[in-house]
């Protein structure tokens, strides 16, 4: 079982945050790995999930090298099976997600940070895939969800140098989406998550599930899908609530 290397919290109504402390680095190795898988468990009920560190300087320095180092192809690709899982349950959370950035976020923890829905960075946050300096690929979503927020062309300049790339160059770029002064990227994915917890999160989840079907469908499948989509909300009551509460000028309680 983790050490408790990753703190769950209440922070608000509906809104949890996950603190990953495993000093020096929040390397993400096993412990941190069960760490978030548990506290994904107890935030079963939170519509908005904030993932930061606690640690000074980073965000997680990606997969634990220390032990990279010593374990045999099976266990290499075992563990990767349990890293991709927990950031694939990330993905795919029936909440929305917000990587809070204020350190360094290389790796796999850069592969954690886009695993998110969304990505609030400080002005002392920097991002980067150097896994070909270790003779590696991005292997937990690098290759694939970075061209998708940035374009190819800067997707394989980042990965084929390994640079670090500025909070402020990221956010220009699209790798983030809010940019904030140092130190303050959780108390700002707060206030992101406070403006999330209001709307509806099964129709922001359909939005997401909405555009993530538009990289991989043909465009009039993609409009076809966005129809489904709503005429599925439709029919869930979410937006009878929604639309009924505007008339009543009230606040919606959505489900
Ligand atoms: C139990 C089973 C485990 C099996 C493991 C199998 C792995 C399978 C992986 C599957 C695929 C996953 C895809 C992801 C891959 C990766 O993420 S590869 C790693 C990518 N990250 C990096 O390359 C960053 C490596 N770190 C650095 O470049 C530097 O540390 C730094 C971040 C630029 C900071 O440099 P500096 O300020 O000089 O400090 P350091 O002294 O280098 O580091 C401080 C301490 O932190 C430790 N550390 C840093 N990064 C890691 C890391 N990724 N893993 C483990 N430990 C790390 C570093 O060793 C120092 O520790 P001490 O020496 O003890 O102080």
């Amino acid at each position: 079982m983790s050490d408790n290397v990753v703190a769950r919290r209440s922070a608000a109504a509906g809104i949890d945050v996950c603190t990953l402390k495993r000093p020096p680095a929040n390397a993400l190795g096993l412990p941190i790995i069960e760490g978030l898988q548990a506290a994904l468990d107890e935030a079963a009920d939170a519509k908005v999930v904030v993932i930061s560190s606690e640690v000074p300087g980073f965000f997680a320095a990606g997969a634990d090298i220390k032990h990279m180092s010593t374990v045999d192809a099976k266990s290499f690709t075992e563990y990767g099976d349990k890293l991709r899982g927990v950031l694939d349950r990330l993905a795919a959370a029936d909440k929305i997600t917000i990587a809070a950035v204020d350190g360094l976020a290389l790796g796999g923890g850069l592969e954690l940070a886009m695993a998110c829905a969304l990505r609030v960075g400080s002005a002392s946050a920097k991002f980067g895939l150097p896994e070909v300096k270790l003779g590696l690929i991005p292997g937990a979503g690098g290759t694939q969800r970075l061209p998708r927020l940035v374009g190819r062309g800067r997707a394989l300049d980042i990965m084929l140098t390994g640079r670090q790339v500025p909070a402020e160059e990221a956010h220009a770029m699209g790798l983030i989406d809010r940019l904030v002064p140092a130190g303050t990227a959780e108390k700002a994915a707060l206030e992101l998550a406070a403006e999330l917890v209001t709307a509806s999160l099964p129709a922001q989840r359909a939005v997401i599930r909405t555009v993530d079907a538009a990289f991989d469908l043909p465009l009039d499948q993609g409009f076809r899908y966005e129809v489904e989509q709503e005429q599925e909300l439709f029919e869930s009551g979410e937006a009878r609530e929604g639309l009924t509460a505007f008339l009543e000028k009230r606040p919606p309680k959505f489900a």
